[in-house]
């Protein structure tokens, strides 16, 4: 049998796995450099920008404190000037503040106000008599300095000359007095705005307008004042903006409302607690992907260089690994000629391994093939060699198989015949046990019920079922004797044999109604490897009981008379004479004969004669007491045993009622006769020698004695 080679499944290629390990390593090294730029890089820049555009938000905060500085530094030095505080005329006053105009033309206006808020000179003479009491520079410069938010020309935009932007205005206001002290006026410079707008123009490099960055100069109540197209006096909220109220400089990144994300650096001018200040917000933005363009850029070029670099490095890769799998592949296919090859191919017949020197590996690959493939080679000899000596020998064992198969075969018949046979003989035994008639019991060492024929049943009263498994003793036995028996059943299983074994012993058992039944059992022991056996076959001996009884009964009656025989009275008078000393009274023997019964014989016939005996011994039975014994010693001879006497004389009257009695005449059924008998009497007293034949002797003797006295008197008579 010749082993196939496992299924091959579909592998990748080692040229495959190295260019796409090369290309994934590359890949990998390139992804984490990318992360860690976009860690640094983007942070730094943000940082970066985030710092120049916080700068030129101060830059510019800077600028317009200076410039609101000097617009009230200005107004003050202006309210003290003696040409202002003490002029004749508004003349003198004009003349001063047009020169101050001059010197820095975004004043737009500069005019000294009555204390009733009249315009008393004004550069170019503007609103010169015009009411400004209602104005806010008017109300807050009367007492201090006082800077004015942002706000529209009103009056004055018609009356200035045509601007490109809309006047707007920034106020600086400061009370005048006289050089006596009394209260001139108010005086305020009306500063154009454009000064912040071109203060924007010079914060902002052209490298900032170029990157987008914007300025925003917010009001208090988030109107933008300056900012890029069609933001100004438009209202803005942004987290900028209220950062910036709270007065601390910084940067962050956020989403404007045009949706764009912007990096925003922001400051607040001027001072809450000094009215002389003006307090904006200054926003100084720049859209995120212009401010973070240089790391993109980075970024990008990190990921080109990446991939160049990967499939740069996946083809040289793919090269080296084709050089270096060359050798291997010539191997490879070797192998695989030898593998084709059909299985019965001579070894000198297939391509030999060939020796590869092209690296160390390579080498040492195909040196440890060649001699694979020799070791091989001689281990598919040894194989063989021992493959043929494993035939025959499993053509042996096969043959020695089948011999013992068939040995197994007749075995296993014999077996089955025996089994047949056996199963027969346990039927006929089965049979013989149910029909035999005595009662078979099979039993276990403790006394448990193992078998139970239907012989059992009948005699027991109990069936087969009810007794298999029980113990016997609870079953058969009458409750005295089941002690005696377990201790003999528990001898006969120690000693396996006893005096009971194989004899034939008499019990008195128990049936199911409880009555006793005699039996006869005869019992043996079987051993067994199954555990020992007793076995025991029962038979009924009632019937056998009843007719022994009856028949030793028959052996001690008189069979005429029924009366105890001699046998019986010898056994009576024995007892009453133990019973008389044991007792201490006295007892007597009666021996009555009748006299002249021959002559009854000889006259009437035997018949008569015996008729004659029945009705003497009923006559003497009649007359003694019950207690008394009354006997039939032979022919026409009887033994009366009176016990229980309380003197000598009682005896002799029994004996004296006895005698009248028996002369009375026996109505035979031929005759009637009259005849008498003699009575001898013994007494044995508690003392006397307990011997019947002496007392018996006695007794004769005295009746002797007597029948000889009747004699004599009949002859006399
Ligand atoms: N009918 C009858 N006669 C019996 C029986 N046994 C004994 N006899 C007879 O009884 C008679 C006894 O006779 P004996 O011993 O001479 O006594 P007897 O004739 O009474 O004479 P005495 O005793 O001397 O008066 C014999 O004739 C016996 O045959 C019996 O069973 N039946």
């Amino acid at each position: 049998m010749t082993s196939q080679p496992p299924p091959r499944t579909a592998r990748p290629r080692l040229t495959t796995l190295v260019t796409v390990g090369v290309a994934a390593t590359v890949l990998m090294s390139v992804l984490s450099l990318l992360v860690l730029v976009d860690h640094f890089a983007i942070d730094y820049a943000e940082r970066e920008a985030g710092l120049r555009l916080q700068q030129l938000s101060w830059q510019m905060r800077d600028s317009l404190n200076r410039v609101v500085q000097k617009a009230t530094g200005d107004v003050q030095l202006l309210t003290e000037l003696p040409q202002i505080r003490d002029a004749k005329s508004p003349t003198e006053i004009r003349q001063v503040l047009e020169s101050l105009q001059k010197t820095f033309p975004d004043y737009a206006w500069i005019g000294l106000a009555n204390p009733d808020g009249s315009v008393y000179a004004a550069t170019q003479g503007l609103l010169e008599g015009q009411d400004v009491s209602g104005r806010a520079w008017f109300k807050g410069g009367r007492d201090k300095l006082y800077a004015g938010d942002f706000h529209p020309a009103s009056l004055l935009g018609k009356k200035l000359p045509y601007s490109a932007d809309p006047w707007r205005f920034v106020d600086a206001a400061g009370p005048v007095r006289r050089t006596d002290g009394s209260y001139r006026g108010v005086l305020c410079v009306h500063m154009s705005w454009n000064w912040a707008r071109r203060l924007v123009q010079t914060i902002l490099t052209p490298a900032d307008q170029q990157y987008s960055a914007d300025i925003f100069v917010v009001r208090g109540d988030g109107t933008v004042m300056l900012g890029p197209k069609g933001t100004e006096e438009k209202t803005i909220g942004s987290t900028s903006l209220a950062l910036s109220q709270t007065g601390a400089p910084g940067s962050l990144k956020e989403t404007w409302p045009d949706g764009r994300s912007y990096l925003t650096g922001f400051s607040r001018t001027g001072d809450l607690n000094n009215p002389a200040t003006l307090t904006w917000s200054v926003l100084v933005r720049q859209p995120e992907d212009v401010a973070l363009a240089g790391a993109r850029a980075l970024e990008r070029q990190i990921l080109l260089l990446g991939a160049i670099l990967g499939v740069a490095m996946a083809l040289a890769a793919s090269a080296a690994a084709r050089r270096l799998t060359r050798p291997l592949n010539a191997l490879s296919r070797n192998i695989e000629q030898r593998s084709g090859a059909p299985a019965d191919t001579p070894p000198d017949a297939l391509p030999p391994i060939p020796l590869v020197d092209s690296f160390h590996e390579a080498q040492v690959l195909s040196q440890a093939l060649a001699g694979l493939v020799r070791n091989e080679q001689d281990h598919l000899g040894n194989l063989r060699g021992l493959n043929e000596k494993l035939e025959s020998t499993v053509a042996e064992r096969t043959r020695e198989i089948a011999r013992k198969a068939l040995l197994l075969e007749r075995a296993l018949a014999q077996e089955q015949s025996t089994q047949r046979l056996l199963q027969e003989r346990a039927a006929e035994l089965r049979a013989i046990l149910d029909n035999a008639h005595d009662a078979f019991i099979a039993l276990d060492p403790g006394g448990v019920v193992l078998d139970w024929n239907r012989q059992a049943e009948k005699l027991f009263g109990w069936s087969r079922a009810e007794v298999i498994g029980q113990p016997l003793a609870a079953m058969v036995l009458p409750p005295l004797l089941r002690r005696a028996y377990e201790r003999d059943m528990r001898q006969l299983a120690d000693c396996g044999a006893d005096t009971v074994l194989n004899r034939r012993i008499e019990l008195t058992l128990c049936n199911r109604a409880g009555q006793e039944l005699p039996v006869e059992v005869s019992l043996a022991y079987v051993p067994r490897s199954s555990g020992h056996l007793f076995i025991a076959f029962l038979h009924d001996i009632s019937e056998r009981k009843t007719l022994f009884e009856s028949m030793e009964a028959m052996a001690l009656r008189d069979t005429l008379t029924g009366l105890p025989n001699r046998r019986a009275l010898m056994a009576a008078l024995t007892e009453a004479i133990q019973r008389a000393s044991r007792l201490r009274h006295s007892c007597a023997v009666f021996f009555l004969d009748l006299d002249r019964f021959k002559q009854i014989n000889d006259r009437y016939g035997h018949e008569e004669g015996d008729e004659l005996l029945r009705q003497f011994a009923a006559r003497v039975q009649h007359i003694v007491r019950k207690t008394d014994t009354v006997g039939r010693l032979a022919g026409d001879e009887f033994i009366v045993i009176l016990e229980n006497l309380h003197s000598d004389n009682a005896a002799q009257e029994t004996a004296d009622k006895l005698r009248p009695a028996l002369q009375q005449p026996f109505r035979l059924k031929t005759a009637t006769v009259s005849l008498s008998a003699s009575i001898g009497i013994a007494i044995h007293h508690p003392d006397d020698p307990q011997d019947i034949e002496m007392l018996l002797n006695r007794a004769d003797r005295a009746m002797y004695l007597d029948k000889q006295n009747g004699a004599q008197q009949r002859l006399l008579g």
